[in-house]
């Protein structure tokens, strides 16, 4: 019995969903201009949007992952050796994008599915079912943090506030809802929300694009700044939280996500903000010890270069890493599925991620 993905509690739209035998993309590069969908019938086109961030966001790659070898197993049709027939499809899928273990997280539950299944069952069938239940999972996920993190904001505050977020972690980049911003939008709902501030997030927009998008769609009133006047914002308006995403938690706690978020993380502890990273426990890398050893994406000189259309490459080299590390002891809280962790370290990670953890 197949599970279907329901996001309607989530959002009017998906960044991704299981479409006449196809995954169907809203294609986040044309955002917030056009809204246009792509469908991808097999491992090579889903490896392909995600390197071209067609699809983007942790969570989001790796739904798409799992898809993308459910749509393999689909095209292959029949095999006597799936692992053989599979191989490849791992391979180029797993290779897309380096920073976000989700992506590696969400394949090795499908591997291991294929592993698990009998000679003789419906693998294509299976495999789909095993996609959609990551797909599912992550969604549910995404709404157990809302409250957690929602409930945590109340604890501190009675009246709306004033947060600061960056990048994108909404529906676009999840299986629905969001991390960060799912923790915004059940704030909003709980009447603890005055103003989102969103960094623009260069160079990809992710900021101006797609979380403005999301924002105005739900009527939720923010405005956008470039990525520099973060402190500024700290300093001169009343901002009590930072809440940002991540692509990958290392085991003491150290988060890697968008670029920029370092920075953000000691102007929050300059300026007394509470800082507030949310991701689901399939973000997080416990055979990383540290961040020290993450691969950090870096991307085409032309995502800084090229602006709306026009180039503006004065003829000197560019460096684009896309993601950077924030120490986990810049961090006052981490809120996953299973549960938050204040002053995160190694140890409450480690009691978190065996379910010996309280909250
Ligand atoms: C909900 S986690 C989203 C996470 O992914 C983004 O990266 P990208 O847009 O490059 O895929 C960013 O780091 C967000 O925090």
């Amino acid at each position: 019995m197949q599970r279907a993905v329901h996001t309607d509690v989530a959002d009017s739209f998906s960044a991704l969903a299981w479409h006449n035998d196809a995954l169907r993309l809203l294609d986040q590069r044309l955002l917030p201009g056009r809204e246009e969908y792509v469908d991808c019938t097999d491992a090579a086109q889903v490896a392909a949007a995600i390197g071209d961030m067609l699809v983007r966001g942790a969570p989001a790659i790796g739904i798409a992952g799992a898809y993308g070898i459910a749509l393999q197993a689909r095209a292959i049709g029949s095999s006597d050796d799936w692992t053989a027939a599979l191989a490849e499809a791992f391979e180029m899928l797993e290779a897309a994008r380096p920073t976000a273990v989700n992506l590696s997280w969400a394949l090795k539950m499908m591997r291991d599915r294929l592993a698990r299944l009998a000679p003789h069952a419906d693998v294509p069938a299976r495999l789909l079912e095993a996609a959609q239940s990551i797909h599912q999972s992550d969604l549910e996920a995404n709404l157990t943090m809302a409250k957690l993190g929602m409930q945590l904001i109340r604890k501190h505050h009675k009246t709306p506030q004033n947060i600061l977020t960056h990048c994108n972690t909404g529906a676009l980049a999840t299986g629905g809802y969001g991390t960060a911003l799912g923790v915004i939008r059940a704030a909003q709902a709980a009447g603890l929300v005055d103003t989102v501030f969103v960094d623009e997030t260069r160079p990809w927009l992710q900021g101006s694009r797609l979380t403005a998008w999301e924002l105005q769609r739900e009527g939720i009133q923010a405005c956008v700044h470039v990525d520099a006047a973060a402190g500024h914002l700290m300093k001169t308006r009343d901002i009590t939280w930072v809440i940002v995403g991540a692509d990958r938690i290392a085991a003491n706690g150290d988060v890697i996500n968008k670029i920029g978020t370092y920075a953000l993380s000691i102007l929050a502890m300059h300026h007394g903000l509470r800082f507030m990273v949310v991701a689901p426990s399939s973000s997080i890398d416990m055979a990383l010890e540290n961040a020290d050893e993450v691969v950090i994406e870096e991307r085409s000189a032309d995502e800084l270069f090229v602006l709306g259309g026009q180039t503006v490459d004065a003829g000197i080299p560019a460096f684009n890493p896309v993601f950077d590390v924030t120490p986990a002891d810049l961090i006052d809280v981490i809120v996953t599925e299973k549960g938050i962790v204040e002053r995160p370290d190694a140890k409450k990670l480690a009691d978190l991620m065996s379910h010996r953890h309280l909250h």
